[in-house]
């Protein structure tokens, strides 16, 4: 793990920013069209009811190339939340968690054993998947910056299994997402209130902190 360098050129302040980088020899040299990236952002439009603005990437299984675009992201593009896509199984050329771990500041270890957890509900092969996330702390940024940085397995079906979880037929959560986690760790680190569709996500948080508690809004009715 690496110290973050700075270099800010600005973001309106608040404004939701998520990176989607899409790591795969093969889409980036147009052997096959590229389905990632239109499929992270298609779930997080579905899920994600804060405004926020997406900054995308396509590029190949080159560790240098994915710290360079990860840390681009967050220090200069100022994403809150990085989503990357492939390169995180045991061939020779999958070293997405490699560079993601060299560009973080803190390990979060629980995003990578949950979604094994999921997938392993999908395909026994999800044992395969060496994903990993960091917390990215840009150095003496002011103010102060930091960001959320998670792997995702390349196929791209995959994407809204491990962010969404399992649902049986009735709509019961059997294996939570990993997304449902994510807008308390942003909140933690400083980042934009996220809030989510429930019917597709519902975001996790300790009552204390949580803008609308159902109890507050219970108190806040005027007695009659
Ligand atoms: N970005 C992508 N767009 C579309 N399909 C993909 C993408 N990444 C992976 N896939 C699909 O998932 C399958 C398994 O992914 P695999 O682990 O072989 O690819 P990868 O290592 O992520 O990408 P590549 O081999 O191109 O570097 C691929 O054969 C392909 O069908
Ligand atoms: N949910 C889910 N997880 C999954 C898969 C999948 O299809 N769905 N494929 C597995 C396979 S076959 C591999 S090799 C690893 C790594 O894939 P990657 O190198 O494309 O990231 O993810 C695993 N995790």
């Amino acid at each position: 793990m690496t110290n973050a360098t700075n270099n800010d050129v600005g973001t309106e302040p608040n404004e939701l920013v998520i990176g989607l980088v899409s790591v795969s020899d093969r889409a980036s040299g147009g052997v096959y069209q590229d389905l990632g990236i239109p499929a992270l952002e298609d779930w997080l439009q579905s899920a994600i009811t804060t405004p926020f603005r997406v900054e995308t990437r396509l590029i190949p299984d080159d560790r240098a190339t994915i710290e360079a675009t990860l840390a681009e992201l967050v220090d200069t593009v100022k994403c809150h939340l990085v989503l990357t896509t492939g390169g995180t199984g045991p061939a020779r050329r999958d070293v997405t968690p490699e560079a993601t771990l060299a560009i973080g500041t803190k390990e979060m270890p629980g995003f990578g054993e949950q979604m094994r957890q999921i997938s392993l509900h999908f395909v026994p092969t999800a044992i395969l998947s060496r994903q990993v996330a960091v917390i990215r702390e840009t150095a003496d940024a002011s103010p102060p910056h930091a960001a959320l940085v998670m792997n995702l397995p390349g196929q791209p079906k995959s994407i809204k299994e491990t962010l969404e979880g399992l649902k049986d037929d009735a709509g019961k959560q059997v294996a939570a997402g990993i997304f449902a986690a994510v807008p308390y760790c942003i909140d933690l680190i400083g980042g934009p209130y996220i809030e989510t569709d429930a019917a597709v996500c519902k975001a996790f948080r300790p009552k204390s902190a949580l803008r609308n508690p159902p109890d507050n809004k219970a108190a806040a009715t005027p007695l009659q």
